[in-house]
């Protein structure tokens, strides 16, 4: 048993957390989320965020889709593919979520250009779409994502918050049980994929999980900022 130089005991997600603890803060604690916590949050800021996310939503499904077809083919867990098949199916009903909270804020989804940092953000996905990457690399990168928006908007549900009534269906969104459970699978399949990863594939999946907090602090303050 190999046994990195930080691991006592815990997997390897929960060792970067810890290791990138301030870039890890500064994606799940960004100002707009903490704008929303504490009620100050410009509404303007809120839609255009809205409309960046749902952009960013469509091009998750291809990479669920190709997060999928390498569990099928390389996890030894069948339990995998079910855990990533909740995650798709999920979508689905996401998809449909956006497009009610839209036309309930009036923001027109069709007219809506993406942000650099979406569009580098969604390039990201792209490149770990290949079929070269490993499953390991991209099972991390899907883990980090999410729970990025779970720790994010958990924090607007928590007791003392003052998230404004109309935001709440948003951060439940996230910020709920269920989806934090969701989290919880997808680490443990990540750091059983990792403990087994040889050392370059562990070195490409800790690099995939920095290059996602980066695009998400990037895209917090791009698609919440001016335009
Ligand atoms: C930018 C971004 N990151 C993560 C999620 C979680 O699905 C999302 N919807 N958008």
């Amino acid at each position: 048993m190999e046994s990195g130089n930080l691991d006592d005991g815990r997997g390897k997600t929960a060792t970067w957390i810890d290791q990138y603890r301030l870039m890890y803060d500064r994606a799940t604690r960004h100002p707009f989320v903490l704008s929303i916590r504490d009620g100050t949050v410009d509404i303007s800021a809120f839609k255009r965020w809205l409309g960046q996310d749902y952009i960013f939503v469509r091009e998750f499904v291809p990479f669920l889709a190709s997060v999928l077809l390498k569990a099928w083919k390389d996890s030894d867990d069948d339990s995998d593919v079910e855990v990533i098949l909740g995650g798709i199916a999920s979508l689905n009903d996401e998809l449909s979520w956006f497009k009610r909270e839209a036309s309930k804020w009036d923001v027109h989804l069709g007219g809506i250009t993406p942000q650099k940092a979406n569009v580098e953000y969604c390039r990201l996905l792209q490149s770990l779409m290949l079929p070269e990457i490993d499953y390991a690399v991209v099972i991390t990168a899907f883990w980090a994502i999410e729970t990025v928006y779970q720790d994010s908007f958990s924090l607007c549900l928590e007791s003392g918050s003052k998230t404004p009534e109309e935001l709440m269906e948003t951060c439940k969104r996230w910020g709920n049980a269920h989806f934090k459970e969701y989290c919880c699978s997808l680490q443990k399949i990540a750091d059983r994929c990792l403990e087994k990863a040889p050392g370059d594939v562990v070195r490409k999946a800790e690099e995939a999980f920095v290059s996602v907090l980066e695009h998400e602090i990037g895209f917090w303050s791009k698609s919440s900022g001016e335009s």
